[in-house]
């Protein structure tokens, strides 16, 4: 049976943990996602993807620091709508060679896409989102000190900045969205969170934060009433006490396990923590919905149970 499905690739996955974040190695780690999304559309199912930009966007604020004295630098709105851009450029590229070079001739197509959030959302004053490369504490306090930059731990991987994460209220371009996917077209939305902008007398204005992904795809795959959301990151299963001697990894979650084990602190805010709650409302919200957490290498293996964790309604 066709299935709408949504898929959601973490910006960390797409620049490990480990990596510069170099053009190749980026076009590499969305490269081997190819044969999985390939996967689904052979089975005949109908796919739209969205993704993260945490590494990429921090990395293009840093770029801009750096040379701020001889080119004007860019609001953070203007670097995440950048990154939609550069990331949908390179998962429409290389997505749709992958498709063609096994005979399937369907567009991959990326839409610029703008989210409306609250300017009163209270992420303005309690900052969340890592974006950018690891940094030791050292090097993360020295940076708070000079720059007033807010910096926190991410997951034992080292301290990263952190900026506003607004929750996202509406997909401006939603009905474009739907479109696209009538015509058979893979598409590519609300890149980055999409573009965070807020409701003014005059129209939309930019605005400064960087929207979960995840969250913001909740949005879309609710919105394209789909029947399965693939959130794909680094780890192969959502765990809880991660990262301790005691940790254990979880094949499936219900809604009830899984805000057991949020209300005792397993997912970390800026990380697993907004996949475990985007994951939850999809399923809340419609019988018989499927979410499934799962690393970028095994997403079809989800499907099996073979990997990953699924996050059922009961
Ligand atoms: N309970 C948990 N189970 C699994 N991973 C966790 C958990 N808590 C924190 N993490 C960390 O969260 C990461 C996923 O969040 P993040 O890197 O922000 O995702 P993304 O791939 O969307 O960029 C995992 O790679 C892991 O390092
Ligand atoms: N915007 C966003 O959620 O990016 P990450 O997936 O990199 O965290």
């Amino acid at each position: 049976m066709t299935q709408t499905i949504v898929l959601a690739f973490g910006g960390n996955a797409i620049t490990r943990s480990t990596e510069k974040g170099t053009r190749d190695e980026q076009w590499a780690n969305i490269r081997k996602t190819c044969a999985h999304v390939a996967e689904l559309i052979k089975q005949g199912h109908r796919v739209l993807i969205t993704h993260g930009n945490g590494p990429q966007v921090g990395n293009l604020l840093l770029k801009n620091e750096l040379c701020k004295e001889v080119v004007p630098p860019m609001p953070l709105d203007v670097c995440v709508s950048n990154t939609q851009g550069s990331l949908g450029y390179a998962i429409s590229q290389t997505l749709g060679n992958y498709l063609q070079s096994i005979g399937i001739e369907i567009p991959v197509v990326s839409l610029i896409t703008q989210v409306v959030v609250s300017p009163e959302d209270p992420s303005f004053t309690q900052p969340s989102k890592f974006i950018g490369p690891f940094f030791s504490e050292v090097e993360a306090c020295q940076i708070m000190e000079t720059k007033g930059h807010v910096f926190k731990e991410d997951s034992g991987r080292g301290w990263r900045r952190v900026v506003p994460s607004p929750e996202p209220l509406e997909i401006v371009e939603r009905n474009m969205v739907k479109q696209l996917l009538d015509t058979g077209a893979v598409v590519v939305a609300a890149g980055g969170g999409g573009i965070p902008v807020a409701r003014s007398v005059g129209g939309l204005v930019g605005v400064e934060a960087v929207i979960d992904k995840d969250m913001a795809g909740q949005l879309l795959a609710s919105g394209v009433n789909a029947d399965a959301f693939l959130l794909l990151t680094e780890v192969e299963r959502v765990c809880i006490n991660y990262g301790k001697p005691s940790q254990q990894t979880l094949a499936s979650m219900t809604v009830s396990q899984a805000r057991q084990y949020q209300a005792a602190g397993h997912f970390p805010p800026g990380s697993m923590g907004p996949k475990v709650e985007a994951a939850i409302r999809f399923v809340s919200s419609v019988p018989g919905r499927k979410a499934y957490i799962v690393s970028l290498e095994n997403a079809c293996k989800a499907f099996t149970g073979e990997s990953g964790t699924v996050i059922t309604a009961e």
